[in-house]
């Protein structure tokens, strides 16, 4: 039995408010898609935007692709037109695509109301548009617009439309959920109603959803199970209003919960790195949280599902991440247990089954830390020096001691605003004094210090501040608001690290997080760099 996964990233994915490809992005996705596997890559609309009539003709030469064929979407002839006279239609076969996919009008009120024609015109355009291109010797899909809103008011005129494209040469006829509204069970009656009516295979039909009701994926795969083989979807969800069914989604829910050989060997996998470089080039940051793809699909917190991870990963994993390219996470926060703060430290490379004590220690200071504010959840480097001060002989060494600093914050007379740090350090066993300017006072202590450590320390030279985040956090037991500050950090071997500080001034929260991230980064440099 046969799939054909269809993919409308390019054409109704692009109707997401925010996204805008150029031409060599969508040569880019069309690639990405290619690798994925999935059969058929809807490229746009030619002949209606000057980007999508280019791509097609730019995709003749530079598209090499292995398993999709690419699909040109476009409309039913105009009313009360010819169809070999309408330019829309000319430019579908201009695109010189072996697979056309156009939309109809299936629900009546649409028909009179949006249309502005009769029903039995819109059935000429249906029957015309269809025996034209099959004529010219495309494959031709037709998606019906309101195919359920229409078949609910009137089951009819939209059986109609299904039954007149089919004969018109139609290979596949999409029942299309335009307005998103429907549920599970409403796509499975409306298919078995339509196929009796009808006496037609649902494997004539397929499947086209949005997500409106948040019900997209669910009512894909409603459709399958009622028998379709045709479905469609985009990657990541993108589309009209809340979006489309998420192909990822769907396909690894038909591929890994039903069995059904929807994909090529080999693609799953793919998955999770296809999924975030489309989002790269979408210009959409990825979603932590999306089903089986995100970087939280598989991250556990709570310390009881870490306990039966340790023992076996499945017991609290529905799917091996890895069959979908994603990795398992364990989060130390204070919801932490023993088993939490082992798993974590196995991830960071450091081995707690022989020291159930220094596990406990940890457990109790990430809990007592948390309550007061801290969170190692992001800042793993922070937690991975609180675990070596629990080892014995693995603690990272401070490159420092302080004795003091102070930051100054100047606005002068003409407006500017300078900030000035200075530090007084011990460092191995001489004492250095260090001033530096910098654009904020964060920076500037961040400068002191690098010049007062350089002479001792030169792989401090490759490191820099990339990325610095603030919080202020309600108070509480009668203290007032206090700061958590995360800083990235990263290094010229491409390397990044993230630590933590807290305290109520924001100043003295950032030096723990500098300082961490200092002590980090030197105990991880060989000592030659
Ligand atoms: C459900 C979906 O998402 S389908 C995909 C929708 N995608 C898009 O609309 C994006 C691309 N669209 C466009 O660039 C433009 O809307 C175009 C080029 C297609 C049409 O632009 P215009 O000619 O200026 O028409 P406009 O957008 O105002 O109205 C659409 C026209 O198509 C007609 N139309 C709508 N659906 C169909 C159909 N299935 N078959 C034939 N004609 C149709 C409408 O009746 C209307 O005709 P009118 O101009 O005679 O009133
Ligand atoms: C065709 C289409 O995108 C829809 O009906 O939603």
């Amino acid at each position: 039995m046969t799939y054909q996964v269809f993919d409308t990233t390019l054409r109704d994915g692009a109707q997401r408010e925010g996204i805008s490809y150029s031409v060599v992005d969508k040569l880019a996705v069309a690639r990405l898609l290619d690798e994925f596997g999935v059969g058929f890559i809807e490229g746009g609309w030619p002949g209606a935007m000057p980007k999508d009539t280019e791509f097609f003709r730019r995709a003749r030469t530079e598209l090499d692709l292995k398993h999709a064929v690419l699909v040109a979407f476009g409309s039913t002839r105009k009313a009360g037109l010819d169809v070999a006279a309408d330019p829309q239609v000319r430019a579908l076969l201009d695109a010189e695509t072996p697979v056309v996919c156009l939309v109809a009008k299936s629900d009546i009120r649409h028909v009179e109301r949006a249309l502005r024609t009769t029903a039995a015109e819109n059935l000429a355009m249906v029957r015309d548009s269809v025996t034209h291109l099959v004529a010219e010797g495309r494959r031709v899909f037709l998606d019906c617009e309101h195919f359920f809103d229409g078949f609910r008011y009137e089951p009819a005129y939209t059986s109609a439309v299904v039954e007149t494209a089919l004969e018109a040469g139609a290979e596949v006829v999409v029942m299309c959920d335009t307005n998103g509204g429907m549920l599970p069970s409403q796509v499975t009656g409306a298919i078995g109603e339509l196929t009796e009516r009808l006496g037609v295979s649902p494997a004539r039909l397929g499947i086209h959803t949005q997500n409106d009701t948040g019900c997209a994926v669910a009512n894909t795969i409603a459709a399958v199970e009622a028998g379709v083989r045709h479905f469609q979807g985009t990657a990541n969800g993108y589309g009209e209003r809340p979006g489309n069914a998420d192909l990822f989604a769907v396909v690894a829910n038909l591929q890994l919960k039903l069995g059904l050989p929807v994909l090529p060997d080999g693609c799953l996998a793919q998955m999770v790195r296809v999924s975030h470089a489309i989002a790269e080039i979408a210009n959409i940051a990825p979603d932590t949280h999306q089903a089986y793809v995100g970087a939280a699909a598989f991250a556990h917190k709570a310390g009881l599902h870490a306990s039966a991870i340790k023992v076996d990963p499945l017991l609290y994993n529905h799917v091996d991440p890895a069959v979908v390219g994603n990795d398992m996470r364990i989060l130390v926060t204070e919801m932490a247990g023993r088993a939490s703060i082992e798993l974590k430290s196995r991830e960071l490379g450091l081995d707690l089954a022989g020291h159930p004590d220094a596990a406990g220690r940890v457990t109790k200071r990430v809990k007592e830390l948390e309550a007061g504010g801290w969170s190692f959840e992001a800042a793993d480097a922070s937690f991975e020096l609180l675990v070596r001060s629990e080892l014995p002989g693995m603690g990272a060494a401070r490159p420092f001691a302080l004795e003091s600093y102070r930051v100054l914050v100047e606005h002068r007379e003409d407006g500017a605003v300078v900030s000035e740090a200075t530090v007084k350090l011990r460092v191995r066993g001489e004492r250095v004094i260090a001033t530096a300017e910098g654009n904020g006072p964060i920076n500037a202590l961040d400068e002191a210090l690098r010049v007062g450590l350089l002479r001792h320390y030169p792989e401090l030279r490759g490191f820099e501040l990339a990325d610095y985040k603030v919080r202020i956090l309600e108070g509480s037991h009668g203290t007032g608001a206090i700061t958590r500050v995360l800083v990235e950090t990263t290094d010229s071997g491409g390397r990044d690290w993230t630590t933590v500080g807290v305290h109520p001034n924001v100043v003295e929260a950032s030096w723990h997080a500098l300082v961490d991230a200092l002590t980090y980064g030197v105990a991880r440099t060989p000592a030659e760099v």
